[in-house]
């Protein structure tokens, strides 16, 4: 096995040459590497913390797969996007990619035509433009969403999960909102989601840093590497090819709601690049669905955690919007506070702290260190939101540290890290900040959510958190009360309305 993965990996250095040297990072063990030194659990956390011992761009190796950790916006920023040629592709990452086939989706393809093409397509139907034509059904979502807190506020997290789910089904594949089918189709992306986002975690399938292990028979005892690959493979045909079949025959019988699905079936020439609408389909829909859900959920906790916040932001909504109606899109310039808090919600949690890993695709030479071809580049954006320079605590949910009348120097703006990097940066991220603002004051405007007891902020203050590609909390209980009777009325109507 040792002569196996030396061979495998003998890519390393020639000897005899004068190389600049490889940038700090911990002392790893022969063979392995750091593959123990690196958490599974807070990975992104325990990141940040090296960073005092070795600066912002820390490297690693696990079983000889270089790996660096970009602990600063300004190292992101000075490799991911100033020099985005060398630092845009994606590793080739074996159990999800090469076996399940996630390979075909565009956040997983390298720096290829296949990309450029899928996001080209992803680029037509979610610029800053474009998205305008989605505002009414991410309001119905919501609207439908705070209805049902009415009812069963205890069942905010499913409910979440199922708008989340159906602002972008819709979107995507023009499933109307409140149709059966849309419960189903969520259903499926919930179980493929948890398989991607614990696949992304670096060391997490053997198999992506021994692609040889793919090689050994599925009869050899304790071998299960065929039985969760094909089973991730059908789960994955299923979650991207079911809604694209729902689309195209309601194409085929002109009777299909407007999405980008139907929109880019009916351009010239669909059918030769079906493959590709199929694919950047599904990967719209994987990629927005639970990044929206985790950020409102982080944003549910704090408002429970803060209610002085709360306050504030409920405050701003009556004095601009007033008390009968729900603040739109257009309404966003006149909100501060409200624009304050949505940037602390990206930063105080980032869903996905360490953003999805970016890979050379050449050599590179930065700040004297070399940093070799095929190294996986991980950017912690955890780390990032970790910043002092408002001088208010990293750990505090306080929107003030956004506002230059309450702080002499404002934080640094989440909206330059919490969606990725250069090229690779975010395509939904015009979209998921519209979501993001309805559900924010939408929930605001007419509840008031509070810790589910006397004694329940402690328990709130530990609350778990789902860890893997995206992170955020689960599992916790908070109260969720209409402000009034009469606000409960108007949701009521108002859902009324939109379904009818
Ligand atoms: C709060 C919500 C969201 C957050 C925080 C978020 C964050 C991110 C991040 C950090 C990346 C990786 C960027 C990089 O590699 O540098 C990413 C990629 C991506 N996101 Fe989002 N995202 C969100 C919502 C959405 C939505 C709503 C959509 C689509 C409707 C979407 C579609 C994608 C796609 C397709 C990629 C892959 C891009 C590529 O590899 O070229 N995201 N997102």
């Amino acid at each position: 096995v040792y002569y196996l993965i030396r061979k495998r990996f003998a890519q390393c250095e020639p000897k005899g040459t004068h190389q600049p040297p490889l940038p700090p990072g911990p002392k790893g063990k022969p063979l392995i590497g750091n593959l123990f030194d690196i958490p599974l659990v807070d990975t992104a956390k325990v990141f940040a913390e090296w960073r005092s011992l070795y600066g912002d761009i820390i490297y690693l190796e696990a079983l000889h797969q270089r790996i660096l950790v970009l602990g600063s916006f300004e190292a992101a920023n000075e490799l991911l996007a100033k020099k985005s040629t060398i630092y845009s592709d994606r590793p080739g990452l074996v159990m999800l990619g090469e076996l399940m086939g996630l390979d075909q989706s565009f956040p997983l393809l390298g720096y290829c035509a296949g990309w450029k093409h899928q996001r080209k397509l992803a680029h037509l139907a979610l610029n800053s433009d474009a998205i305008k034509g989605y505002a009414a059904l991410q309001e119905e979502a919501v609207g439908l969403f705070l209805d049902s807190l009415v009812d069963n506020p205890n069942d905010f997290a499913s409910q979440l999960r199922l708008a989340s789910g159906r602002i972008v089904l819709s979107m995507t594949y023009g499933v109307p909102i409140k149709s059966p089918e849309s419960i189903n189709f969520i259903a499926e992306l919930e179980i493929m989601m948890e398989i991607i986002g614990r696949g992304m975690m670096p060391g997490a399938y053997l198999v992506d840093m021994l692609p040889w292990l793919k090689r050994i028979p599925s009869w050899v005892p304790f071998n299960n590497i065929n039985y969760i690959a094909t089973e991730g493979r059908t789960r994955l045909l299923r979650v991207v090819g079911l809604p694209f079949e729902y689309v195209r025959q309601r194409v085929s019988t002109g009777s299909a709601n407007t999405s980008f699905t139907a929109t880019c079936l009916e351009l010239e020439g669909a059918t030769e690049i079906e493959h590709h609408i199929r694919w950047s389909a599904g990967s719209m829909y994987g990629a927005g669905s639970e990044t929206t859900m985790g950020t409102i959920l982080s944003f549910i906790l704090a408002m429970a955690l803060y209610p002085d916040v709360q306050k504030k932001i409920r405050m701003e909504l009556d004095r601009i919007i007033g008390h009968s109606e729900l603040p739109t899109s257009d309404d966003r310039s006149r909100l501060p506070y409200v624009n304050a808090a949505i940037k602390e919600t990206l930063r105080w949690n980032p869903v996905v702290p360490l953003c999805l890993p970016h890979y050379t695709s050449d050599e590179d030479i930065h700040q004297g260190f070399r940093v070799p071809k095929g190294t996986i580049v991980l950017p912690n954006i955890w780390a990032m939101s970790r910043d002092n320079i408002s001088g208010i605590a990293p750990d505090k949910f306080a929107p003030e540290r956004f506002l230059d009348t309450c702080v002499e120097n404002t934080a640094l703006d989440p909206y330059s890290y919490a969606f990725g990097f250069g090229k690779r940066i975010c395509p939904g991220r015009f979209f998921a900040d519209n979501s993001i603002f309805l559900f924010v004051t939408g929930l605001i405007a007419s509840f008031v959510i509070s810790p589910a007891g006397p004694d329940e902020r402690h328990t709130l203050l530990e609350t778990p958190f789902r860890h893997g590609l995206m992170r955020f909390p689960e599992s916790f209980q908070v109260c969720i009360l209409p402000r009034s009777k009469q606000v409960a009325t108007e949701l009521k109507e108002r859902a009324k309305d939109k379904s009818g």
